[in-house]
């Protein structure tokens, strides 16, 4: 069973790979995914300068999923770099993820990852939702477009954008309208965590976290449907564009899901973050299982071919 597939021309040994931000903050967490049965891996998205983050504790596992209000705690682009320099691409694929406080952080970031000609691929993640203060870019479309302008102006190579959820038909018509106006935007990861969601804690009647008074980005299976559904809509409207999948993934069926949905690649963030990079076994296992029983012998079989009714 050939459960490689192909991104940007580059054979991936399996449609996995980890969210940014999960298990890829530090050298020893990079390496264990560069070891891992994971296609491909991406670091944690990165500010010009170290950040600490919000206060603790900041993530909290549920019974479904997740809740995290990190606040972009990273090493600094810097380090990322280094770590970019030193990754074994003929292993697999790295994506570097970039997070800048500001347009121009990011343009500083972006203008050295070109200066030092890694074969890292860009994703620029424009869907924090856990820095106080920073509205999310992707939901400002005007800010949107004028950083695809900036961006695709001083990056000379193909990237991504990490969007958050949108829950409109016209919202996905109106980023879809946009991103397919930069033809450097070659792929989009969808989704994020979905922003500010609150739990409770019945016995001492407190929120879960301590930033943001409780509120915090939430993963996991709670959002399977709505990751499902960000990225059929953009494989249908982006068709010149390569979708990878992001969230609500824990077993083989929901790797199938998002590939049949239209994902070349499917992210693993809170289920990766709960059972370590050992996941990515089971989850080959799983999803090998689901072809053999529906005798598909690729996944370019079924990939993006969801039926309608
Ligand atoms: O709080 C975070 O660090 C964080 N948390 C998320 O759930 N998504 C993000 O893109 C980020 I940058």
């Amino acid at each position: 069973l050939d459960l490689s597939t192909f991104f940007l021309g580059r054979p991936l040994t399996a449609p996995l790979m980890n969210a940014s931000g999960v298990w890829c903050n530090v050298n020893s967490q990079l390496h264990a995914l560069a070891e891992s049965e994971a296609g491909a891996m991406v670091t944690k998205s990165c500010t010009l300068l170290r950040r600490d983050g919000n206060p603790e504790p900041r993530y909290h596992t549920l019974t479904m999923g997740s809740i995290n209000s990190m606040g972009l705690p990273n090493e600094g682009h810097q380090y990322y770099l280094d770590y970019a320099e030193r990754h074994d691409y003929e292993n697999k694929p790295l994506f570097f993820s970039v997070a800048g406080l500001t347009l121009d952080d990011n343009l500083t970031i972006v203008a050295q990852i070109q200066d030092a000609y890694t074969p890292a691929l860009l994703e620029l993640n424009l869907s924090c939702p856990n820095v106080p203060g920073k509205a999310q870019i992707a939901y400002d479309f005007d800010a949107l477009d004028v950083i695809l302008a900036e961006i695709s102006s001083a990056y000379s190579r193909p990237f991504g954008v990490k969007l958050p959820p949108y829950f409109d038909i016209a919202h996905f018509d109106e980023v879809a309208d946009i991103l397919n106006r930069y033809e450097k935007v070659n792929f989009i990861t969808c989704i994020n965590s979905i922003g500010n969601g609150l739990m409770i804690d019945m016995e001492s009647e407190t929120v879960l976290i301590k930033p943001k008074q409780g509120f915090g980005g939430i993963g996991g299976e709670y959002v399977l449907p709505t990751a499902l559904a960000n990225v059929n809509a953009f494989h249908q409207r982006c068709p010149k564009k390569s979708i990878i999948g992001c969230g609500g993934v824990n077993t083989g069926e929901h790797v199938f899901m998002h590939l049949l949905a239209g994902a070349s690649i499917v992210q693993v963030g809170t289920a990766l973050y709960e059972q370590g990079p050992d996941i990515f076994v089971r989850l080959k296992a799983e999803l090998a299982q689901i072809m053999q029983e529906k005798g598909y012998k690729t996944i370019r079989e079924f990939q993006g071919k969801l039926k309608t009714l």
